[in-house]
């Protein structure tokens, strides 16, 4: 393929939840002309299969095992600021005299210092948010002093433009931790583009609210092609596997016992079963239940026996089921998770939130109770047909001349016509 003057270098965080949507649109990106290498750190390269997309290395400071060697996530980030720096400098200097040189880094957004190497080398800076534009919108809020924090128990609902209300259990868990929002925040205004992982019909009163304010572009869902448009061929799965998610054993046993009593049939995905899973519930499941330790979760979501996903509401299982059209249940547990299982419930109304008692756990009897109601009780009708509704407006966002399908176009078509480079002269002048 001629890639003309397009050349994305794509750099993720290495964590699952990252990589996936970012690998997905560097596919994108090379589906539609444009150069596209995928970087991350070098003990995650070899977890990443894509045939269409190049796959290069950079350093976090501990290549052998990466944030498990670090002694504390400040150190992590720190380290991963100074060495990766350097190292995706030299990524983008190795191709500077080839014939495809880079001329824009998309970044993933806990990486905000990938804006000054895209300044220093007078390329095009993107950064990518795997959250909710709604959530990121909240960290604007904070940055502008719209939102003070901590937010108190007591409090009236907060109320943001382009937001439903939302009361305290609602909010992410990170809002808490200031630091992490100013410098996400500070990179959002100063970008080329804020790329969003969601889609205009999704978030559409929060889009309008933050028009002008910030480059905002939404362009997924990020889901591999044959589960909506079917536009790339071959693009059957995101190619990335490092699946990691903690719940305490407490919950595992719950969510074990809630799913025998909600009388259906269940895979259940947990990857420390043994550890965590009653011996009495691995013995008694053999006829209803299979227990995993991974499943290619979409491929699960696709299939016509499922009638209900019970899930943590990490943003891409969120936008998987909605691509899929699938029922939830919520259970969010950290981060974000709270509001996209608030959006989940009450603005898409695809499923419902479980409930958690005073010790923060959802019990046997509530998950039941979740369960039967989405699958068969007085809502099930009308949540199946939003379901389907939504999965329909995404699989037409993400399609030919849809909108996200048009606003990557808009982002291709400025990479290729090379305006980065007549922007970096006037620049100099
Ligand atoms: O057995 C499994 C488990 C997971 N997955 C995939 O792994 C991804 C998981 O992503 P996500 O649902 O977003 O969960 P997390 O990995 O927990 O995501 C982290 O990152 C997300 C994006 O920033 C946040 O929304 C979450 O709150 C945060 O926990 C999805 O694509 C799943 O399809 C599988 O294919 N098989």
């Amino acid at each position: 393929m001629n890639h003309q003057k397009g050349h994305v270098v794509v750099l993720t965080y290495p964590a699952q939840g990252h990589i996936n949507p970012l690998l997905q649109f560097a596919k994108r990106l090379a589906s539609k002309g444009l150069k596209a290498t995928l970087a991350t750190t070098h003990y995650t390269v070899k977890s990443i299969h894509a045939t269409t997309v190049g796959i290069e290395p950079i350093s976090d400071g501990y290549d052998e095992s990466g944030f498990k060697q670090a002694p504390s996530t400040e150190a992590y980030l720190e380290s991963f600021k100074s060495v990766g720096s350097k190292t995706l400098s030299d990524l983008i200097s190795k191709f500077k005299d080839s014939a495809s040189p880079v001329n824009c880094i998309v970044y993933d957004s806990l990486l905000p210092w990938a804006l000054d190497v895209a300044r220093q080398f007078g390329i095009y800076g993107a950064v990518f948010l795997t959250n909710s534009a709604s959530v990121c919108s909240m960290y604007w809020h904070i940055h502008h002093g719209h939102l003070t924090l901590p937010v108190k128990q007591e409090t009236e609902p907060v109320l943001l433009p382009g937001l439903p209300s939302l009361g305290i259990s609602d909010l992410p868990s990170f809002l808490a931790q200031t630091a992490v929002i100013m410098e996400k925040v500070g990179c959002l205004e100063n970008n080329d583009w804020v790329f969003c992982n969601s889609s205009e019909e999704l978030e559409s009163e929060v889009v309008k609210a933050m028009l002008g304010l910030w480059p905002l572009v939404m362009i997924g869902p990020m889901v591999p092609s044959a589960y909506l448009d079917q536009q790339i061929h071959g693009d059957i799965a995101y190619g990335a596997s490092l699946w990691e998610l903690n719940i305490t054993a407490k919950q595992a046993e719950e969510i074990a016992w809630g799913l025998i009593a909600s009388n259906m049939h269940f895979l259940l995905v947990a990857k420390d079963s043994k550890n965590k899973l009653p011996i009495e519930f691995i013995n008694s499941v053999k006829e209803r239940g299979l227990v995993v330790p991974w499943c290619n979760q979409l491929e699960v979501l696709a299939h016509q026996s499922v009638a209900c996903f019970v899930t943590h509401c990490g943003w891409n299982s969120t936008l998987e089921a909605l691509s899929l059209g699938v029922p939830m249940v919520a259970m969010p547990q950290c981060c974000d998770q709270p509001t996209n299982a608030k959006f989940v419930e009450e603005l898409w109304q695809v499923g419902i939130k479980a409930k958690k008692n005073k010790e923060g756990i959802v019990t046997r009897d509530e998950l039941e109770m979740c369960i039967k109601e989405v699958t068969a009780g007085n809502k099930s009708e009308e949540i199946m047909k939003n379901a389907t509704k939504w999965r329909k407006l995404v699989i037409r966002a993400v399609s030919l001349g849809g909108s996200s399908d048009k606003n990557i176009d808009e982002f291709v078509g400025k990479l290729v016509r090379g305006e980065g480079e007549q922007s970096l002269i006037l620049g100099c002048t």
